[in-house]
């Protein structure tokens, strides 16, 4: 007996009967561009799933060709060698559908708007190129009235993008924080959980894949900050570009910022947040950032783990939202892929124009200094009297408060580890005091830190990690 799936039992039993040759209409043809991680699952989920995927387009989905650089070239799933072409322009000429899984910015972008002024309908997961030259492409697809879709491009599997644009459509969304990169998650998690190094974890999650082509844009917050310039365009319905993301990655994070995390009850995410403030001068806009971010061990974001996306959406009138999912590796982003990929089928078997998202409104992006965070500042601090009450007091003098100051001796062992420390004698006592403050407008937070730095009691600076959800 022949094991069946349940995309092949779905096939038998849904196929209706406009599905036969004989009455469908004729097959829509599908450009595949790139066949690496995402792209070889494309092409297995349109072979094996041909029949489940032609009964609910209401014809067949046809795999035209499949772009690479070198058609004799490995692949995780492997096609008829006469579908693989390096003729990437006839290919995209000959399709009704470009699924474009190639990244970078050339000649992914080139051939994206072939296929829109030649009317072709295009899925894509390059987040890279839709924070850069996004705005362009969507007006060149509602143009020429045909669709552009991308909702691989956040959080892989996870429909986020879809719900901003449209289930969200009448409400006002305040506010968008998530762990968008699965990468960093992943390395993040396996040195908090297993103490691996970071160019370890680098190197599995490379293996797995869900790093990008170039790890770079993973652990430098690239990747997160294009997300997140995507995630504002779709939930403020306003156009942002990547260069309005203030991005820092997690290259910085030390074994150390992980164990003072973890000693005061946090865990260590990269998260992009998206957000609507009114900054000092009264100008209504939205602060977008992307950097390392301590949570309470007990928030919800705090316990995703490995390549796992979560997406917070705080809304006017839904309140509080969280999308949850696999937000990267092959098969989670092709199913996204093949969402798009359907969705735009079903609209050409049944007719009527492409809708592509065209931001309507105009939301300034305002820089980071006008966010509002918490901070948690460790310091180096001789260990004399009075030391706590002069920090105590350059921290109010900036307006900021504190929530909470721990003074912990600094061991012996630590001291002769840093001997290379500038102010270290071996006299001198000294400790080391973590300070958590209460939420205040960034730049005022970054001036305390600035002048805690020319304390006479401040050895050194230890790290500077922001807090969210206390
Ligand atoms: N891997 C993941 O988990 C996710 C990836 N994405 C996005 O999907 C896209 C594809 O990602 P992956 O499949 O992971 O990348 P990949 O690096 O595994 O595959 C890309 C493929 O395109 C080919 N390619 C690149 N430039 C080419 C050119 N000029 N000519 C011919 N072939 C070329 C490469 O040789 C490679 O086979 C990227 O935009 C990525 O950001 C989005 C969400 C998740
Ligand atoms: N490199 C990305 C892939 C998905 O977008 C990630 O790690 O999240
Ligand atoms: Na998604």
């Amino acid at each position: 007996m022949t094991a069946t799936t349940p995309a092949d039992r779905e096939a038998t039993q849904q196929a209706p009967s406009q599905t036969s040759p004989e009455s469908s209409p004729e097959a829509l043809k599908i450009a595949l561009l790139g066949a690496g991680t995402v792209g070889s699952q494309v092409a297995r989920i349109l072979t094996e799933d041909a029949g489940m995927l032609a009964a609910r387009v209401g014809t067949r989905l046809e795999l035209a060709g499949v772009f690479v650089r070198n058609p004799d070239g490995d692949r995780d799933y492997r096609l008829p060698r006469e579908l693989y072409t390096t003729d990437a322009e006839a290919l995209v000429d000959s399709a009704d559908i470009v699924v474009e899984l190639m990244g970078g910015i050339e000649p992914a972008k080139t051939l994206i708007e072939r296929a829109i002024a030649h009317g072709s309908a295009v899925v894509t997961g390059n987040k890279a190129l839709l924070a850069q030259s996004g705005s362009e492409l969507f007006r060149a697809a509602a143009d020429a009235g045909t669709q552009l879709s991308f909702e691989a491009s956040v959080a892989g599997a996870i429909p986020i993008l879809r719900p901003l644009r449209d289930s969200l459509a009448g409400d006002t969304v305040t506010r968008v924080m998530g762990i968008a990169n699965g990468t960093t998650n992943y390395i993040l998690d396996q040195m908090d959980s297993t103490g691996a190094t970071f160019d370890d974890a680098l190197a599995d999650a490379q293996a797995l894949g869900y790093a990008e082509a170039d790890p770079t844009a993973d652990v430098e917050g690239h990747d997160a900050a294009a997300k997140a310039a995507i995630l504002a365009n779709l939930a403020f319905h306003a156009p942002f570009r990547i260069d309005e993301v203030h991005c820092e990655g997690i290259t910085r994070i030390t074994a150390a910022d992980n164990e003072a995390a973890s000693e005061a009850g946090y865990v260590i995410k990269l998260l992009a947040i998206a957000e609507r403030i009114t900054a000092r001068d009264g100008t209504a806009g939205a602060v977008l950032r992307v950097h390392p971010t301590l949570l309470p061990r007990e928030h919800p974001l705090a316990a995703v783990r490995g390549a796992f996306n979560a997406v917070f959406v705080e809304a006017e009138n839904a309140g509080e939202l969280m999308f949850y999912g696999p937000g990267a590796g092959g098969a989670p982003t092709a199913s996204a892929v093949m969402g798009d990929v359907v969705s735009i089928a079903r609209r050409l078997v049944r007719g009527g124009a492409g809708r592509t998202h065209t931001p309507k409104s105009v939301v300034p992006a305002l820089p980071v200094g006008e966010a509002h965070t918490s901070y948690m500042v460790v310091l180096r601090v001789a260990d004399r009297p009075g030391v706590l009450a002069s920090i105590a007091s350059s921290v109010a003098e900036h307006g900021v408060s504190i929530v909470s100051m721990r003074q912990v001796p600094l061991a012996e062992d630590d001291l002769v580890a840093e001997e290379s420390s500038e102010e270290y004698t071996d006299e001198t006592p000294e400790s080391v005091l973590r300070i958590i403050t209460h939420e205040a407008r960034e730049q005022d937070l970054a001036a305390t830190v600035a002048a805690l730095e020319q304390l006479d009691v401040v050895t050194e600076v230890v790290s500077v990690l922001r807090v969210e959800g206390n």
